[in-house]
C-alpha cells in the first residue's frame, strides 16, 4: 500500500511521517510532499530508521509525483491557529490549498481514500467532495474528515477524571470538528456514571481542547503531536480495511444525511473505504439537545465549502 502525506514538512506532517514509518505494515510506501524544500530531507531522515516501510520525499509546487499510485492520501497542508483565532478563521487560506491539492488527487489517484486533517475540517471536507464531484470521481465512501483527535482526547480525559484503565475507555465522538459541533457521547461510556455537572463541564473541555493547546503553545501553533498520533491511528485503520481486515473508527463522512450532509459517526472500514455506517446508539436528553443545537453551525460550515467550489 502507498500512503501520501501532503503537508509532510509541517508540525503534524513530520510527526505523522515518523509514526507511519514506525507503525505501518511491512511493505508500506510513504510518499511525503510539502511545498517546503526540506521535505525530501524529512523522507531521507526517517528512511534511516530500520523498519520495513520505504519513504520518499517531494517538494515544490506540484504534488503529482508524490500522488502516483497512492491508496491513501492524508492532507495536513495549510495554516494552523494562533491564540484568539477560531478554526473558521483559517478558511480564507486553507480553502484554496485544499481545493488545489484535491484537484491533483482527482487527476492522479482518483481511487485513493482521502483523509482531511486541515482545518476547518467541517468545511474543507465539503470543499474536497465538491472538487472530486466536479472532476467526476467522487466516491463518498473514500472521503474522510479526520476527527480521531477528538476521540483520543476524550478517552484520555475520561480515564483521568474517572480513574479507569486507559485501554478500557471507549468514547464515541460525533458531529463535526469545531466548538459545539464536537459532541462526545459520555452516556455511552461503559461502567462510568456521571452527574449532570460533570457531563456539561467535560463536554465543554473536549470541545475546547484544541484551544487549550493553542493557548499553551502561546503563538507557536496548535496540536501537532497528539494529532499526528490520531492521524496515524486513523490511517492505519484505513489501510487495514483496504487490505481486507475490518476496522472501526469515528470519522466525518457523507452518510445518510439524517443530521447533516457530513457528520462524524462510527464507520466500518473495508476494501472500498467505508463499508458500513454503524448506528450512533442511544442518546441522552443532553446529547439529543446538543445535536439540535449544533446543526445550524455545522450546516452553515458545510454550505460555505460547497459554495466555495461551486460559485
Ligand atoms: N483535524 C484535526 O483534528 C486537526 C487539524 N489541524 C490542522 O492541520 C493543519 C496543519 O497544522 P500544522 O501541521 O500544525 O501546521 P504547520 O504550519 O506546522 O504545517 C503545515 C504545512 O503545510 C505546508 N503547506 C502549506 N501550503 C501547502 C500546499 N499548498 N501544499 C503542500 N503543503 C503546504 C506548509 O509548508 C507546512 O509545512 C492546520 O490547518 C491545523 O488547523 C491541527 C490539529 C488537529
Ligand atoms: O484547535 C485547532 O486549531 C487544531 C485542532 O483542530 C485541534 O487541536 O483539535
Amino acid at each position: 500500500m502507498k500512503v501520501a502525506v501532503l503537508g509532510a514538512a509541517g508540525g503534524i506532517g513530520q510527526a505523522l511521517a515518523l509514526l507511519l514509518k514506525l507503525q505501518c505494515p511491512a511493505g508500506t510506501e510513504l510518499s511525503l510532499y510539502d511545498i517546503a524544500p526540506v521535505t525530501p530531507g524529512v523522507a531521507k531522515d526517517i528512511s534511516h530508521i530500520p523498519t520495513p516501510v520505504k519513504a520518499s520525499g517531494f517538494a515544490g509546487e506540484d504534488p503529482t509525483p508524490a500522488l502516483v499510485g497512492a491508496d491513501l492520501v492524508l492532507i495536513s497542508a495549510g495554516v494552523a491557529r494562533k491564540p484568539g483565532m477560531d478554526r473558521s478563521d483559517l478558511f480564507n487560506i486553507n480553502a484554496s490549498i485544499i481545493r488545489n491539492l484535491v484537484e491533483k488527487v482527482a487527476a492522479t489517484c482518483p481511487k485513493a481514500c482521502i483523509g482531511i486533517i486541515t482545518n476547518p475540517v467541517n468545511t474543507t471536507v465539503a470543499i474536497a467532495a465538491e472538487v472530486l464531484k466536479k472532476a467526476g470521481v467522487y466516491d463518498k465512501n473514500k472521503l474522510f474528515g479526520v476527527t480521531t483527535l477528538d476521540v483520543i482526547r476524550s478517552e484520555t480525559f475520561v480515564a483521568e477524571l474517572k480513574d479507569v484503565a486507559l485501554d478500557k475507555v471507549k468514547v464515541p465522538v460525533i458531529g463535526g470538528h469545531s466548538g459545539v459541533t464536537i459532541l462526545p457521547l459520555l452516556s455511552q461510556v461503559a461502567g462510568v456514571s456521571w452527574s449532570d455537572e460533570e457531563v456539561a463541564s467535560l463536554t465543554k473541555r473536549i470541545q475546547n481542547a484544541g484551544t487549550e493547546v493553542v493557548e499553551a503553545k502561546a503563538g507557536g501553533g496548535s496540536a501537532t503531536l497528539s494529532m499526528a498520533q490520531a492521524a496515524a491511528r486513523f490511517g492505519i485503520s484505513v489501510l487495514k480495511g483496504l487490505s481486507g481486515e475490518s476496522a472501526v473508527e469515528y470519522s466525518y463522512v457523507e452518510g445518510d444525511g439524517k443530521y447533516a450532509r457530513f457528520f462524524a459517526e462510527p464507520v466500518r472500514l473495508g476494501k472500498n473505504g467505508v463499508e458500513e455506517i454503524l448506528p450512533i446508539g442511544p442518546l441522552s436528553a443532553f446529547e439529543q439537545q446538543a445535536i439540535e443545537d449544533m446543526l445550524p453551525t455545522l450546516k452553515a460550515d458545510i454550505e460555505l465549502g460547497e459554495k466555495f467550489v461551486n460559485n
